[in-house]
């Protein structure tokens, strides 16, 4: 079997009397594209300091390729990161920056150096100091592939890109994991890991919630209906299938797990003008999945970031059930 390529047990890390990270244990596989999803200040940014030993755990341990990541020279060579803040050298162009980086890492492939800054869309001619933070973004992603690392440590890497380049980035992503290379993207906006991880992890104020293939969510079954009402919104508590409700101009958001048939005709019945249905968002599959089995229904803040305390975990407890179908559910400890 091949070695994990990143491997945790009992990571903790406390700063003073702050807990950021407590108890992490997590194995990621060679060549997978893991999602590590949470609200901000759950400790995203603090497990990818301590995987490059930036900074010491309280406890546990970790491996980055089995190589435990106290070793800084030899679990170095497995990874390339990418913050989600860059900061670069103000003097150096962004090629000079390359070539440094490139050096300091034993050498990359030119040639495909040059495809990435072409793919990204970035001048490499530039000084630092003149980048956007979107420019210093590519800039820091191109150095981070263009090694091809074993391990792509990457926090937040998208951030300052605009649509395009995400795609692209999604697209480089593939790309490597395809080579075997795995990805480990921390992100706190679902929806940007949603279209390339085959697992995520959510984090939660520090512990960690949920490890869950995408697949094993989406046959959680759920549907979004959007319904336009020309008369008053009428309640769906207790309607079968009814999982989470949310007020949109002139009407309801409605998620439903199973046959819509009940909800259906209880919004037919209260002047329904339009109906569109749609796959739900991975935030929606989550929450909608904590609202099911948690037996409590209720308006759910369905777009966007996670909001702090209003994410999966934040009913946590020791009643909180484990997920059908989840390959490594972990409940809250
Ligand atoms: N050096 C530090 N000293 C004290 N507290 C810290 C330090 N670094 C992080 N923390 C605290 O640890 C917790 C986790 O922070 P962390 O930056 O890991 O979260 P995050 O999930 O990356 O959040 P974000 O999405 O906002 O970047 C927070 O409460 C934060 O304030």
């Amino acid at each position: 079997m091949r070695v994990p390529a990143i491997d945790t047990e009992g990571l903790t890390k406390r700063f003073g009397t702050v807990t950021a990270l407590e108890g992490l244990d997590l194995r990621v596989e060679q060549g997978e594209i893991f999602g590590f999803l949470g609200p901000n200040g759950a400790g995203k940014s603090t497990t990818i300091r301590l995987l490059l030993h930036l900074v010491r755990p309280t406890a546990g341990t970790a491996r980055i390729m089995g190589v435990p990541v106290e070793d800084v020279e030899r679990a170095h060579r497995h990874v390339s990161y990418v913050s989600g803040d860059v900061s670069l050298w103000p003097q150096l162009t962004g090629m000079e920056t390359l070539i440094h980086l490139a050096n300091l890492s034993g050498g990359a492939d030119d040639a495909f150096r040059d495809e990435l800054i072409e793919r990204l869309r970035v001048d490499p001619s530039v000084r630092a100091r003149s980048y956007s933070k979107g420019n210093r973004q590519k800039i820091a992603l191109t150095a981070a592939f263009m090694t091809r690392p074993d391990v792509l440590l990457l926090d937040e890497p998208t951030s300052g890109l605009d649509p395009l380049m995400e795609a692209e980035f999604q697209a480089l992503a593939r790309e490597a994991a395809d080579r075997g290379q795995t990805v480990f993207l921390s992100s706190h906006l679902l929806d940007q890991v949603e279209d390339i991880c085959h697992r995520v992890a959510i984090l939660r104020a520090g512990r960690l919630v949920e490890v869950a293939a995408l697949e094993d969510l989406r046959k959680l079954n759920t549907t979004v209906f959007e319904a336009v009402l020309d008369g008053p919104a009428p309640r769906l508590d207790g309607v079968p299938g009814v999982v989470a409700v949310e007020r949109i101009d002139r009407g309801l958001r409605v998620s439903v797990t199973g046959p819509p048939s009940a909800a259906l005709s209880r919004l037919a019945s209260a002047g329904l003008v339009r109906l569109r249905s749609r796959e739900p968002s991975l935030e929606e599959i989550f929450l909608t999945y904590y609202e099911a089995t948690s037996g409590q229904r209720g308006a759910v803040a369905a777009h966007g970031a996670l909001p702090d305390g209003a994410g999966p975990g934040a009913r946590d407890g020791p009643d909180t059930p484990d997920p059908p179908g989840a390959p490594d559910p972990r409940a809250p400890r």
